[in-house]
């Protein structure tokens, strides 16, 4: 066979990428040689040269895994600009032995071009080429000439593999779109780093992948600001956050903490989802205000007479006393409330000398308050009395406390009604829910840190990452170390190790304070409540943010409420905001399904424009009882596609049995289908889920998104088979 123009094109691509491979090849080898080396200079234990050689393995780990994400599609752009220069761009930056440039990373700004020049605004650039490559192998080429005439030497092949590979089947998990991200995507991922970037976007517009590779982008334009631990992405559920955690990984960064809503806080799961009426008012900023009172209550089981006897007098003070002494307390004690009780012995004690003083304690004998003071507050009786009245709370201790109607009650004041009161108290009997979570942080962050002993200075100086077997490689001091701390010293050994363990000796001693992050990803942030917000805003005092939304998909009723939060939480930070336009992920077939509900929900709202015809019309079916037809039909979607198949159910709506079908056939709920993708999905009941909250609607306009290519909704109902399929 005569090779084709493309052919040819494709062999000389090959030669290129191969030359890029085999570049990245040595660059690994020095790698690993620096890491050997690093931990040869670490077993011959020269002190002289430690820091320089922790600096030394440090980069070599790093460098090292960069390079390894980059094996799969290290190359998979060409530019060819107006003066006759080539430029190529991939995963990583590859330089030949000479520094030449090889290959550049897609984030470095000379890449940008790749991403934003169009036939209206070239920007120097000819022709665009896309590469394709399997493994190491070069299989396909997509040209845009974006100035015609300029070059005469340069061909142009393809026949858009862009909207091909939009329709590939999807795996169940995320990946990354570098090759492939658009222009509008890409001014949200290389938005300046100063403030807050907020996007809007229908479903399938990219929201999520543009986050996650802006992530990729602020780490490698700004590694010192938003390295080490300094990037947090929080997503609804751990479902989405396993959807979406390879992605960072893949562009070969893995230092952002990824958390969904209900496992943000140590130690905390969420186990359970809220009726929407429990959800309305757990999510309240009302919340903050009961919570409060809750915690200034007298604590379960806490004793309510304090007595004591002083030279022959009996001292005490009542319930009503006691109280009026925790209110004074309780006064200064916000935020600090666990380490409020040497304030709450002095009070206390004062509160007896007075009484001393009333029941005619000096008639008695002539005495001062300084040795009242100090007899009794040594008195075991003082001391257990004021374990039990001043207890030191977990933020889990006090949301259980309003298990009981009563204190609720008393917490709530007029904010709740009989009915609320109940329906709150026995959920919290339960499994802590999603939104429960945002309680428990606000409970904790009411109570602060526990008290704990203080570290020795000594101890504390031999856990700093510079100190190894008792010598501060810094400054050469000899520290003392105590006996069992040694063994893990001397194992350690480069300082990342030495670091990261003391990371988490600080994880540990501080789990009741948050950790602070310095930019903040939130997505579907639609859905989150003032409490949530309150929650994460505790995470981000001094951080920028990238907030992810479509108002559309919104589950959280309240958006005036929750905009106030979000503005607590986000700061006076300067804000850019965009909108993605383009859905990628929805066929034209199944969008116009999806539109046909967007139109119900949200008339005012514009949906996003689907670019990709699949020639598959959505199955729009009305069956007299859904009984073997749930099945039926999800056999017919996995024989049609090859990847995944979601069966989305109402909330609370049994799960049908489903035997035979393949583990990539997956059952969830529409709430739980948020930002997930299928090749294919199947709506049982549309509904029963648009009436399951006020924003039922919404929730059906996420279920009906979520497939790229086929589209099947099960109904009892006539006039939703109508409705749907655009008859009625
Ligand atoms: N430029 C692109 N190139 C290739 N695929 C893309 C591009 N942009 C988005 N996609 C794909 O489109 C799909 C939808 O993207 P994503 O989940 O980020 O959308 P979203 O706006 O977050 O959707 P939702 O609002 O439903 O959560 C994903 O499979 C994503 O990989």
């Amino acid at each position: 066979m005569v090779p084709t123009v493309k052919d040819e094109q494709i062999a000389a691509e090959q030669a290129r990428v191969d030359e890029a491979y085999a570049r990245l090849e040595e660059m690994r080898a020095a790698a690993r040689r620096m890491l050997e080396e690093g931990y040869r200079q670490a077993q011959a234990g020269t002190k002289g040269s430690l820091v320089d050689r922790d600096a030394m393995v440090h980069q070599a780990a790093v460098r090292s895994r960069a390079l390894d994400v980059a094996e799969e599609g290290l190359v998979f752009g060409r530019l060819d600009l107006v003066g006759g220069e080539t430029l190529y761009v991939g995963r990583v930056g590859v330089r030949t032995s000479e520094h030449d440039s090889l290959v550049i990373d897609w984030r470095a700004p000379a890449a940008e071009a790749f991403y934003r020049a169009t036939p209206e605004d070239p920007r120097g650039v000819v022709r665009r080429r896309v590469l394709h490559c399997r493994g190491r192998k070069v299989v396909d080429l997509e040209d845009d000439l974006l100035i015609p005439d300029a070059r005469p030497d340069l061909t142009s092949v393809g026949d858009g593999a862009f909207l091909a590979s939009l329709a590939r089947s999807r795996e169940g998990v995320m990946r990354d779109i570098v090759a492939t991200i658009q222009r509008e995507q890409d001014e949200v991922i290389r938005a300046a780093a100063d403030g807050t970037v907020i996007v809007q976007g229908g479903p399938g517009t990219g929201k999520t992948a543009v986050a996650l590779h802006r992530v990729a982008y602020l780490l490698f334009r700004h590694r010192r600001r938003f390295g080490s631990r300094g990037v947090l992405i929080v997503g609804p559920n751990p479902r989405f956050t396993a959807y979406i955690e390879r992605v960072l990984p893949s562009l070969g960064e893995g230092g952002a903490t990824l958390r969904s809503l209900g496992d943000l806080v140590p130690g905390m799961e969420a186990a359970a989802h809220d009726t929407p009426d429990l959800a309305r008012l757990k999510g309240a900023p009302t919340m903050t205000r009961l919570l409060r009172r809750a915690v200034q209550d007298a604590p379960p089981g806490s004793p309510d007479e304090l007595r004591t006897v002083y030279r022959g007098v009996v001292v005490a003070l009542d319930r009503d006393a006691l109280d009026r002494v925790r209110r004074e307390v309780h006064r200064s004690a916000h935020g600090a409330v666990n380490n409020a009780y040497p304030r709450a012995a002095d009070l206390l004690l004062a509160a007896l000398w007075e009484r001393f003083l009333e029941v005619g304690g000096l008639d008695d004998a002539p005495t001062t308050r300084k040795a009242f003071t100090e007899r009794v507050r040594d008195e075991r009786r003082f001391v257990e009395f004021l374990r039990a009245w001043w207890p030191v709370r977990r933020p889990a201790d006090v949301l259980r406390s309003l298990a009981d109607e009563d204190r609720l009650r008393r917490a709530a004041g007029r904010t709740l009604t009989d009915r609320q009161v109940k329906s709150l108290a026995e959920s919290w009997q339960g499994p802590w829910s999603y939104l429960d979570i945002a309680l428990l942080d606000e409970a904790g962050a009411i109570l602060g840190p526990r008290p704990r002993p203080a570290r020795s200075a000594r101890k504390r100086k031999a856990e700093d990452p510079f100190v190894i077997d008792g010598v501060n490689v810094f400054t050469g001091e000899q520290v003392e170390t105590e006996d069992d701390d040694e063994p893990t010293l001397r194992e350690l050994t480069t300082y990342v190790e030495r670091r990261e363990q003391a990371m988490r000796r600080d994880d540990e001693d501080d789990e009741d304070l948050p950790v602070e992050y310095a930019h903040i990803v939130v997505d579907e942030a639609q859905d989150l409540s003032p409490m949530q917000w309150r929650m994460l805003g505790r995470r981000g005092r001094q951080a920028t943010w990238t907030i992810v939304a479509d108002p559309a998909q919104s589950a959280w009723e309240d958006s005036a409420a929750a905009g106030k939060a979000m503005d607590t939480a986000l700061g006076r930070r300067p804000r850019h905001a965009f909108e993605l336009t383009t859905n990628y992920r929805n066929s034209t077939e199944i969008a116009e399904v999806a539109a046909r509900v967007l139109a119900r929900a949200v008339p005012e709202a514009r949906p996003a424009r689907a670019v990709r015809a699949s020639g598959h019309h959505p199955l729009i079916r009305h069956v007299p009882a859904l009984d073997g037809h749930v099945r039926a039909e999800a056999a017919a979607l996995a024989d049609a596609v090859e990847g995944t198949v979601g069966v989305i159910l109402p909330v609370g709506h049994a799960a049908p049995p489903l035997p035979g079908l393949p583990d990539r056939v997956q059952i969830l709920d529409a709430l739980e289908a948020k930002g997930l993708e299928f090749d294919a999905a199947l709506i049982v009941e549309p509904g029963e889920i648009a009436d399951y909250s006020r924003m039922g609607l919404r929730t059906l306009y996420v279920a009906v998104s979520r497939a790229t290519q086929r589209l099947t909704v099960l109904t009892t109902a006539p006039a939703w088979q109508a409705l749907l399929s655009g008859t009625g």
